[in-house]
């Protein structure tokens, strides 16, 4: 049995790895989640009875509790996701990016490392601490390439800068003081209980009240997709098989524009509504975001060879069961996302 501390358990991509692991059988996770707007009991509200799981309302930036809470139940890993995710937010307040994703991994590495240091040596062999991150650290690429694992920092956006900077942090952490951390890169996840201000839900909440669907640009901007349950399948696989020190980029394949996916999100609305009128008609092109990167794409080899691991949910099944989530889900939906 291992038993798994994940920071942000409450949160969408969170939520959904919680899951995957409690179900498992072979895991026990602690939950550490500060319930901030983005964070839903909700979402994890299947789990909240089951002898494998605790949650605990609690900060990642308070180092003392995290190494407390590191002690108290024995883990011998953490998978490190609370952050501050959202794009616009960032660029609209920095200040709380820089807080959480910064000071917050530092809490994480830094609790870590005072248990790690502690355990026996044949535990100390075993603890892992996987740091996941995000593609956008690389910047933005033009038409062609795709990000690997050796790609540049380029981060352009005061999100993408505090992640890149966290990334820093633990890899640090790995070459001062050998602690066994690992650092994941994931592109887009789509899925159920996305907060409602990422473009996929937001284009099913517009589409759904008949109300203008903003496009940022002109809509060629491009994010390689994927499915949450397979990035939350590709951190186990890290977790259990993936090398200390390493950095693991997942995804591959999955790039689309952004017109692209609100055209075929905006047709999944409406044949599950049956709709005569295309939503599509409700796209309406606004101001762009500052600094917008245009495309992101992760090339995957690595992932692959090495552990075997690759997206198993088609982006039309995975977009049809996720449109008629949110059309189950209408009040989470209306979830005001500057609460
Ligand atoms: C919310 C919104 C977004 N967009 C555009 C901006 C982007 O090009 C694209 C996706 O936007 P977002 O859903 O905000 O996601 P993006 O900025 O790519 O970042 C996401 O993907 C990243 C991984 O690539 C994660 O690290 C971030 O946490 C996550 O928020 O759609 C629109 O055109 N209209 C919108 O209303």
């Amino acid at each position: 049995m291992h038993t798994v501390l994940v920071t942000g358990g409450a949160g969408f991509i969170g939520s959904h790895l919680v899951h995957q692991l409690i179900g498992r059988g072979d895991c026990r996770v602690v939950n550490l989640d500060k319930l901030t707007y983005a964070g839903n009991s909700e979402a994890v509200a299947e789990v909240a009875g089951d002898r494998n799981y605790t949650f605990v309302k609690a900060d990642v930036c308070d180092v003392d509790r995290v190494a407390d809470l590191l002690k108290r139940h024995h883990c011998n890993a953490v998978i490190h996701l609370a952050a501050e995710t959202h794009v616009d937010r960032s660029i609209a307040g920095p200040g709380e990016f820089v807080r959480t994703n910064v000071q917050g991994t530092f809490g994480v590495v830094e609790a870590s490392k005072q248990y790690w240091s502690n355990l026996p040596a044949d535990q100390r062999d075993v603890f892992r601490v996987v740091h996941v991150s995000t593609d956008e650290v690389y910047g933005s690429l033009g038409d062609d390439g795709a990000f690997d694992e050796s790609s540049p920092y380029r981060p352009n956006s005061p999100y993408s800068a505090s992640k890149a900077a966290s990334d820093h942090l633990v890899r640090a952490y790995h070459q001062t003081y050998g602690l066994p951390t690992i650092i994941t890169h994931c592109g887009n996840n789509y899925g159920p209980w996305q907060f409602p201000e990422k473009l996929i839900p937001v284009v099913i909440r517009q589409a759904v009240a008949q109300q203008p669907i903003p496009v940022y640009g002109d809509g060629t901007n491009v994010r390689d997709w994927i499915h949450v349950s397979d990035h939350c399948r590709a951190l186990h696989q890290i977790w259990r098989h993936g090398r200390p020190g390493e950095v693991y980029d997942v995804g591959g394949g999955g790039e689309r524009s952004n017109l692209d996916i609100v055209k075929t999100v905006c047709q999944s609305v409406d044949t599950v509504l049956g709709r005569s009128e295309p939503s599509v008609d409700q796209i309406q092109f606004v101001r762009d975001r500052p600094g917008h990167d245009f495309r992101y794409a992760i090339r995957g080899e690595k992932i692959r060879s090495e552990l075997g691991w690759g997206p198993e949910v088609t982006f039309q099944e995975g977009i049809r069961e996720t449109v008629a989530w949110y059309l189950d889900h209408r009040d989470f939906l209306q979830t005001n996302p500057l609460a």
